[in-house]
């Protein structure tokens, strides 16, 4: 290739970064200074290099202006610690049955295994990421709640739904120019440690911090309404069908999309769930209008 061809063409690869880069900006607009509640689902983390994107994503939004938070689950890596120590898993309507036995290793595998591992891929570029959990600062207070199977209460035992938020324990990070990690036990008005399900506490959080959005990162392309079959995935959907479509729902679908609903009812504009096993799936979903997964909006 001659001299100017070669420049031609480097100028052509120039012309597609700044073109690429461009597109971004009614976004960037939009979003400057807006708080972005990402949960990171256990089952969207187990690929290394999809991990690393993810932590490039979060640290981009964060320098470019955006305020992202992110609420980290971890049920594949707590359910494998539990095997490993012998303990089996009981899931009831998407929700784990938590003994006292089992709250220890849910404690030590979010807080001390996957909240560690994320911060430290964060602080890779630069001193940006504090993790903390539901007991810190009291983040969040819990209150026991049932599991919901075929529309009646299930005990579950040590688990919890999100009774108060201390917005201001997360927004002092915020103001310091950090990424807050967060890991989902909490205690309860008497100090008893509970297993918060990741999603409903994103969910709160969201709505306690007036988020602009919630971005569910999991290991589906989004909300199937005739699951199993997959032949339909929903781009969008209103609170008023949401609620109507979560009696039928199963499994980790069910504190996902309750968590949805909670945000957007809640005030938050919009709520997504989109496939984490996508490397780079938070900057896509902030920085595209393609109706990536599911997007529930207020009615
Ligand atoms: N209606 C549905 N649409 C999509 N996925 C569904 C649906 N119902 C159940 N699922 C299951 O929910 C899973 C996601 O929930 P979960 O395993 O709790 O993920 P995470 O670890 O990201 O929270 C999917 O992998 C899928 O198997
Ligand atoms: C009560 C309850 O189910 N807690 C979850 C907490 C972790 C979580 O939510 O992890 P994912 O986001 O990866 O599913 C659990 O023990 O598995």
């Amino acid at each position: 290739m001659s001299r100017s061809a070669t420049r031609t063409r480097d100028l052509g690869i120039a012309l597609g970064k700044a073109s690429t880069l461009i597109e971004a900006l009614p976004w960037l607009i939009r979003f400057h200074g807006s708080i972005i509640v990402v949960k990171y689902g256990g089952h969207a983390m187990l690929d290394a290099e999809v991990q690393k994107a993810f932590a490039a994503d979060l640290v981009f939004l964060r320098y470019v202006g955006l305020k992202p938070v992110v609420v980290h689950g971890g049920g594949p890596q707590i359910s494998s610690m539990l095997g490993k120590l012998g303990i089996d898993s009981e899931f009831r309507g998407g929700l784990r049955v938590t003994t006292p036995e089992a709250i220890d290793v849910v404690r030590m595998v979010l807080v001390g295994q996957v909240g560690r591992q994320l911060v430290g891929l964060l602080n890779g570029y630069g001193p940006i990421a504090v993790g903390m959990s539901g007991e810190d600062a009291g983040l969040f207070t819990a209150v026991r709640r049932p599991a919901f199977v075929d529309g009646e209460p299930v005990d579950v035992g040590l688990v919890g739904d999100v009774a108060e938020v201390n917005a201001e324990a997360v927004t002092d990070l915020i103001d310091a120019g950090r990424i807050p990690v967060i890991s989902t036990v909490a205690p309860d008005a008497d100090g008893v440690v509970h297993n918060l399900n990741a999603d409903t506490a994103a969910g709160a959080l969201a709505v306690a911090l007036g988020a602009r959005k919630l971005i569910v990162l999991t290991d589906v392309e989004g909300l199937y309404p005739h699951w199993p079959d997959k032949s339909v995935m929903l781009s969008q959907i209103d609170a008023d069908g949401l609620e109507v479509l979560l009696p039928t729902l199963e499994s980790g679908m069910v504190p996902k999309m309750e968590a949805c609903l909670r945000a957007v009812r809640g005030g938050v504009p919009a709520a997504h769930v989109v496939d984490g096993r996508v490397p780079h799936s938070a900057l896509l979903e902030v920085f595209t209008d393609e109706g990536f997964g599911t997007m529930v909006v207020p009615s």
